[in-house]
C-alpha cells in the first residue's frame, strides 16, 4: 500500500478550486475536502446567533460553540453545523459578504485548522483538500501544492453564472475583488501561494484540462518518491 496522497488546492474565489478538488479526489480515489465550506459554515452560525462579526472578541469568544462536520466524501460534499445541514444557507450573500472578516479571526483559523489536520490524517487513502493556506500552514508537507489563479473578468462570470442572475457579473467582480483583497490582506495565514506550490492559471483552460494537469502532477510526484 504506498503512503497516502495529500493534494493542497488553494488560490482565489472562482479559479475552479471546488470542482477541480471534488473531480481529482473522484478520479484517484481520494477523500476530498473543502475548507472554504467550514469558513462559510461558523459565519452562518454567527449570524444565526446574533454575533456582531464586526467584532473580532465577540467571534473569538464564541469559536468553540457549533459543532461543524464535513463531509469527505466527493460523490456527496455536505456540511452540518449542530446537525443541521447548513449546504444550501452557508452560500448565501449574507454569508459571503462577511465571511472574510470571520475568517480573519486567529481563534477561528485555529479550531477549524485543528478540524483540517483531523480529517486529513483520518483520510484512508489520502484527500485533496482546498482552500486559501493549505499549502502554506494547514498541510505544509502535502504531497503536491497547485496555486489555480484566473483573470478577475472569467472568475465573476463563473460566479455570476452560478448565482443565476441574481447579482450582475460587475457587482459579482467588485465583490470578488473585495474579499481577495480582505483575505490576502489579513495577518493570521493570508491566500497565498506556497514557495513549492505550482501555479495553474485556468483562463483559457476547461475544467477538465485543469484537472489532467493536476491528476498528471500528482503521478509524477508519486513516481518520483
Ligand atoms: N476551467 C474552468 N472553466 C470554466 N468554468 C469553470 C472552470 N473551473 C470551474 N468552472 C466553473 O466556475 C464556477 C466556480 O468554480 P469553483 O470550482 O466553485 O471555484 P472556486 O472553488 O475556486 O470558487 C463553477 O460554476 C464551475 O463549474
Ligand atoms: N482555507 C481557507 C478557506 C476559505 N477561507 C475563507 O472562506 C471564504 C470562503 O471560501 P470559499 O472557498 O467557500 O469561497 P469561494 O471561492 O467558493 O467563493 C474565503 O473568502 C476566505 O475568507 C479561508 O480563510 N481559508
Amino acid at each position: 500500500m504506498s503512503n497516502p496522497v495529500i493534494v493542497a488546492i488553494d488560490g482565489p474565489s472562482g479559479t475552479g478550486k471546488s470542482s477541480t478538488s471534488r473531480a481529482v479526489a473522484t478520479r484517484l480515489g481520494l477523500s476530498y475536502l473543502d475548507t472554504g465550506a467550514q469558513y462559510r459554515a461558523i459565519t452562518w452560525w454567527m449570524l444565526s446567533n446574533g454575533v456582531d462579526v464586526t467584532d473580532a472578541a465577540a467571534v473569538a469568544d464564541q469559536t468553540g460553540k457549533p459543532a461543524i462536520v464535513a463531509s469527505t466524501d466527493p460523490a456527496a460534499p455536505g456540511i452540518t453545523v449542530d446537525g443541521v445541514d447548513a449546504s444550501g444557507p452557508i452560500r448565501s450573500q449574507e454569508v459571503t459578504a462577511a465571511v472574510s472578516a470571520v475568517s480573519a479571526v486567529p481563534e477561528v483559523r485555529a479550531r477549524m485548522v485543528e478540524i483540517q489536520r483531523a480529517a486529513a490524517a483520518a483520510a484512508p487513502a489520502g484527500i485533496v483538500v482546498e482552500g486559501r493556506d493549505i499549502g502554506t500552514t494547514v498541510l505544509p508537507d502535502a504531497t503536491v501544492k497547485v496555486f489555480l489563479t484566473a483573470s478577475a473578468e472569467a472568475r465573476a462570470a463563473r460566479r455570476s453564472g452560478e448565482l443565476g442572475g441574481t447579482q450582475s457579473v460587475a457587482d459579482t467582480q467588485a465583490a470578488l475583488i473585495r474579499r481577495d483583497a480582505a483575505d490576502s490582506g489579513r495577518k493570521t495565514s493570508p491566500l497565498a501561494k506556497a514557495d513549492d506550490a505550482i501555479e495553474v492559471d485556468t483562463t483559457e483552460l476547461t475544467l477538465e484540462q485543469v484537472v489532467d494537469r493536476v491528476v498528471e502532477l500528482v503521478a509524477q510526484r508519486r513516481a518520483a518518491r
